[in-house]
């Protein structure tokens, strides 16, 4: 690409890559001037060319010296359409998902479900770039957008045929993951989160849209999973815009889940899929879990998966890293289950999950992190206290802000619950307290490997630590 395919300019000066951090720009790049969340892209434009910028994608209003102005109204998404058409191409087939809870687990089950069918699949999100054979961890669900094309285009060097990829609100607002075709795009559920940035639930909402609105390839498929109270206005949407839709849940049109029952090792689900009705035995416990399976099959159904094929690839899915992880049985014989609920919402599902499989208590720890949405922290107090039969509240990535401060704004709404701040403290006492029958749930960190204090990440791992408290 020359810099006069992308300016109308004259010059035809080669593009050697393109950068948003004026301190990874090297000759020949494309710099993205954006205002940001805390600093202004703009700032630093004088840098980038300094340091070999020749274009700089920014606002019209915005002064560009020693480079090209190319100027755009929206510099994120004009530099996402551009620079996703430099580093193509990309896999054949490209998902995504959205939602407030179940976008990792959605992506990464429907990758397995992939790679069970014979494809060379990976997932994207907060997880890291998972394939069969790695993971790599990129830090945020959605990376920044050159990270992200550069990891789309690498996925194709290495083989890879189809991507899943997670689309959170916050990546789908900056166009952290524009810049790729996307040929079926998912809906999972919407509830509180992350309020701290979008401020309302309408524009959180929004920013989950654009994902059907203005995403989804014009020729691709919605899959809308039917059981949300927003679902129905995610159909009518996608209705509008005459995408192909798929529907998948209790009112589902493409598949449509009947009765499920727990049985000791998972579940077993009634569904039926073009008017056979089958039991699919699924070897994961939880409605939330069952609701993730089957959106991932509406998204291999969409990218063409044949559904005797998909059928056998479910029965044999396998756990996500975790979400409702068993880390554990105590020395007394009390299970003790990770999971990644962090959101009033997701923290009622984990332990609606277990509930059936509770005899005598549920334990719940769980806290909430800091430097985001404040206005959870109450609501999740509330769903521990009353769904549990015991709540500790401790801590769970305060970053800057005082860890007391945020167990007494949860505790308000739990008067009930015990304080431990230290994690690991906290653990410990939930399983020193649980007796054979009962059950012990880690909520918030699921997969995380540190506990953010400040500006430090200290080592920590749920799992690790149950194991150490267990013996
Ligand atoms: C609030 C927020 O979303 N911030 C993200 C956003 O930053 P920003 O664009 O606002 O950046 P900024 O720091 O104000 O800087 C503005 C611009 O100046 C540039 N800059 C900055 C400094 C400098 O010296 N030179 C320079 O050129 C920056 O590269 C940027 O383009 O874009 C950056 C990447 O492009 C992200 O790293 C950053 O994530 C911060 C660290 C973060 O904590 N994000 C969390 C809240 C987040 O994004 N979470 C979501 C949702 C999780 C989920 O529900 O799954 C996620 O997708 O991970
Ligand atoms: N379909 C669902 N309905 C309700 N809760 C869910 C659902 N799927 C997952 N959860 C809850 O949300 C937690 C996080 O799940 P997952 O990591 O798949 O979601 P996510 O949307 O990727 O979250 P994040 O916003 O952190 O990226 C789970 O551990 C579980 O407690
Ligand atoms: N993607 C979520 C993860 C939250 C995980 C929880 N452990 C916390 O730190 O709040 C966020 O960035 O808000
Ligand atoms: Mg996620």
């Amino acid at each position: 690409m020359r810099l006069c395919d992308l300016a109308r300019r004259a010059s035809d000066i080669k593009i050697t890559g393109f950068a948003i951090d004026h301190r990874k720009v090297v000759q020949g790049n494309i710099f993205g001037a954006f205002p940001g969340a805390k600093v202004n892209g703009e700032d630093f434009i004088e840098g980038a060319v300094a340091a070999g910028a020749i274009g700089v994608i920014a606002r019209p209003s915005v002064k560009v010296d020693g480079a090209e102005h190319i100027e755009a109204e929206d510099p994120r998404a004009y530099f996402a359409h551009v620079a996703g058409r430099f580093y193509a191409p990309y896999p054949d087939t490209i998902v995504a998902v959205t939602g407030t809870n179940g976008k990792t687990s959605t992506v990464e089950m429907t990758r397995q479900l992939w790679r069970m069918m014979g494809a060379r699949a990976a997932s994207i999100g907060t997880l890291g770039v998972t394939t069969s054979e790695d993971q790599v961890k990129t830090g945020l669900t959605s990376p920044d957008i050159v990270t992200f094309l550069n990891n789309m285009a690498g996925l194709k060097r290495m083989g890879i045929s189809h991507v899943a990829f997670e689309a959170s609100s916050h990546g789908l607002d900056q166009h952290r993951t524009s810049g790729v075709p996307v040929h079926a795009a998912a809906f999972t559920n919407f509830s509180r989160d992350h309020l701290d940035y979008h401020e309302t639930m309408e524009a959180y909402f929004e920013a989950k849209m654009k994902l059907f609105d203005e995403r989804l390839d014009p020729k691709g498929t919605a899959v809308v999973w039917t059981d949300d109270d927003k679902s129905d206005e995610v159909i009518a949407r996608v209705k509008a815009r005459g995408v192909k839709l798929m529907t998948v849940g209790s009112r589902g049109e493409t598949i449509r889940l009947g009765e499920r029952r727990a049985t000791p090792l998972g579940q077993a689900l009634s569904i039926t899929h073009d008017g056979e009705t089958q039991l699919l035995k699924l070897p994961l416990i939880g409605e939330y879990q069952a609701a993730n399976v089957l959106v991932a099959a509406g998204l291999a159904l969409a990218s063409g998966a044949s559904w005797g094929k998909l059928f056998q690839a479910m029965g044999r899915i396998s756990p996500v890293r975790g979400r409702l992880e068993r880390a554990v049985i105590s020395a007394r014989g009390a299970p003790v289950y990770v999971d990644y609920a962090h959101t009033p919402d997701a923290l009622e599902a984990a332990i609606a999950a277990l509930r059936p499989h509770v005899e005598g208590r549920l334990i719940t720890v769980f806290g909430a992190g800091g430097d985001r949405d404040a206005g959870k922290r109450g609501p999740m107090g509330e769903v521990a206290a009353e769904y549990s039969d015991i709540a500790i509240v401790t801590d769970d990535n305060p970053r800057s802000e005082d860890p007391a401060k945020i167990r007494k704004a949860i505790l308000k709404a739990a008067p009930e619950a015990i304080e431990i701040g230290d994690r690991r403290e906290a653990i410990r006492e939930a399983i020193r307290m649980a007796g054979a029958g009962d059950i012990v749930l880690l909520a918030g960190k699921g997969h995380e490997q540190g506990q953010i204090v400040g500006d430090h990440v200290l080592p920590f791992d749920d799992v690790e630590v149950a194991r150490e408290s267990a013996a």
